[in-house]
């Protein structure tokens, strides 16, 4: 019988979120429907500890992966990109920073499967060596709303607008030509990073997903949350399936590799 792969997903600093009674120990913590969306489908979901001062373990636990999610949250640090931070920037996670960037380098380099989901698309865009606009309403003329976030009442799988997919994408063999997705981001990909390329755009031409051009990777990020859409869109499944058949040719060919 195949192995179930196993996917690694950074975990946050529960001091990052908003409204954390300051009492609290320090600790890492991620949103459930992350590991449920990968149990779904068959996946071992790994919860990866934010061990900024150790690389070694970091590498360790990196190794043992079939597959990298990089999941939603907290904006990134513009300083990881080159940038000032602007004014409308919001609260950021330096830690998490520190490792998602290293996984999603690492994984760029390895060929290991990676899927981005809203700041996972922008943390792999950044790793890529690509830039973010830090706020959309105010910088990027013509958006349209993309803020559609729970704590203003929205609920997480409101489906917000629609995306335009690119012919031949990874993507497109999932969902189609066009989709109807939720919304819950202030920031969005400014400069694409290196061997990515733009694989669907929001009516005012914002970004929507991105995927790897290296040949064979499966390297997809997406700015919307569908990890709240999986049980309801057939087409988000097959998206989440073909991340974790891909997570499978990998632990495959590298076990063969090993052999
Ligand atoms: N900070 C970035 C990324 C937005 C993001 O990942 N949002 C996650 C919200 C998830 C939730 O509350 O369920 C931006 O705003 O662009």
């Amino acid at each position: 019988m195949r192995q179930r792969p196993v996917i690694g997903i950074p975990t946050q600093t529960l001091q990052s979120i908003d409204r954390i009674p300051e009492d609290l120990p320090a600790s890492w913590v991620m949103n459930q429907r992350y590991f449920l969306a990968c149990t779904s489908v068959g996946a071992i979901p790994w919860m990866v500890p934010l061990l900024e001062n150790d690389p070694e373990t970091l590498r360790g636990i990196y190794e043992r992966l079939d597959g990298v999610f990089i999941a939603g949250g907290v904006d990134v640090d513009p300083a990881s990109y080159g940038a000032e931070r602007h004014q409308l920037c919001g609260r950021t996670d330096l830690a998490r920073d520190y490792v998602e960037l290293m996984f999603a380098r690492w994984a760029l380099e390895d060929g290991k499967p990676v899927m981005g989901v809203c700041r996972g698309q922008q943390v792999i865009n950044v790793a890529a060596g690509g830039t973010l606009v830090q706020d959309c309403a105010e910088l990027f003329p013509g958006a349209i709303k993309h803020d559609y976030f729970p704590g203003a009442g929205w609920a997480r799988d409101h489906l917000a607008h629609e995306i335009r997919i690119a012919p031949g994408s990874r993507l497109q063999a999932a969902l189609g030509d066009t989709a109807m997705v939720n919304s819950m981001h202030h920031q969005a990909i400014d400069r694409l990073g290196d061997g990515l390329a733009a694989t669907a755009w929001a009516p005012d031409g914002l970004v929507e997903a991105l995927e790897g051009t290296r040949e064979g990777q499966f390297l997809v990020g997406v700015q919307w949350h569908p990890e709240m859409l999986i049980d309801s869109d057939a087409g988000t499944r097959k998206l989440f399936e073909d991340f974790i058949e891909a997570a499978n040719q990998f632990h495959d060919a590298n076990s063969l590799a090993f052999a």
